[in-house]
């Protein structure tokens, strides 16, 4: 390592990759659930990327090779949709999972570990997510629903587990996210709590780091974590202006596509843990 990585290191980390977003524009399919597709889309616009949300099958040879990344994610997911997740994640292009509600079903939970053993370069979730999909669970009655019923810290044990027999980073969302490649563990503490009361908040960061993985695919693990302090960052200053969940829907957007380097490389929050 040339440089330490302090804060402010990471701070620079984390402005380099958004202007790469914006520079290049990267094109990021997302095969994504019904709820989420405005919001991810969005999110990826006003951060400089290029959404496109197509799940057809018969369209996935042509076009899947021509992105930048793929995005998959399981939240109303169904027995037609499945072939088009598994196509598009062996298309050959880095591509993020969101195991949305991994353990509603043991369908859905079978989904999530077929397509985890197809190598996505970053899986992102919320604490319960994380946990059943490293227990591979899908009967606790701890688990509800897409909403987290635990804190990212009581999944970190979980995340390191699942990244080093997956071979994926795991990024496990909360009022601390932690990024884990099994080795390493990285904390991104921006954010506000409000953000949870706007639905598929998850959905749209998932988004943001196969964008970041698609502008710049060397470091996984640095992609996922600045897009998640990007991301909170952006609800911080969002929050600013808000009066509740539908205006910070709005204003989080707007600060997303404002950001500046100084905003940027002074309000990024990511530590390395010992
Ligand atoms: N208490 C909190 N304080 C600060 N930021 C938070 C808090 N909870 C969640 N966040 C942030 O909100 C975003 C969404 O994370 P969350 O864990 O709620 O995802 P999720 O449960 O998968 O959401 P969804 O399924 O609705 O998409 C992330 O950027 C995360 O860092
Ligand atoms: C509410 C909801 N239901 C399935 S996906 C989704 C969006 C949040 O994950
Ligand atoms: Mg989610």
């Amino acid at each position: 390592m040339d440089e330490e990585r302090t804060g402010a290191w990471w701070g620079r980390r984390a402005w380099a990759l958004l202007s790469a977003v914006r520079e290049r524009s990267p094109l990021v399919q997302c095969i994504t659930n019904l709820v989420s597709m405005d919001i991810a889309a969005n999110a990826l616009t006003a951060a400089g990327a290029s959404p496109a949300m197509l799940h057809c099958l018969r369209e996935i040879p042509d076009f899947t090779p021509r992105c930048h990344a793929v995005y998959i994610n399981v939240g109303t997911l169904s027995e037609d949709w499945l072939p088009s997740m598994r196509a598009a994640a062996s298309a050959g292009r880095p591509w993020v999972l969101d195991p949305v509600a991994a353990a509603a079903s043991g369908f859905r939970m079978e989904a999530c570990l077929e397509l985890l053993a197809l190598r996505p370069a970053v899986v992102r979730g919320n604490a319960s997510e994380i946990l059943a999909l490293a227990t591979r669970s899908d009967s606790s009655t701890s688990f509800k629903g897409v909403d987290s019923s635990h804190d990212s810290g009581e999944a970190l044990q979980a995340a390191k587990a699942l990244a080093r027999s997956s071979g994926a980073v795991i990024a496990v969302s909360g009022a601390v996210d932690f990024i884990t490649d099994g080795e390493q563990v990285l904390s991104a503490s921006n954010g506000v709590a409000m953000m949870q009361k706007i639905t598929a908040t998850g959905c749209a960061v998932t988004a943001l780091i196969a964008a970041f993985i698609g502008a710049d695919p060397s470091d996984a693990l640095a992609a996922a974590a600045c897009a998640l302090a990007i991301f909170g960052l952006a609800g911080e200053i969002g929050m600013e202006s808000a009066k509740g969940p539908a205006s910070l829907r709005m204003h989080l957007i707007d600060a997303l596509y404002g950001l500046d380097e100084q905003t940027v490389t002074s309000g990024v929050k990511i530590a390395l843990l010992p």
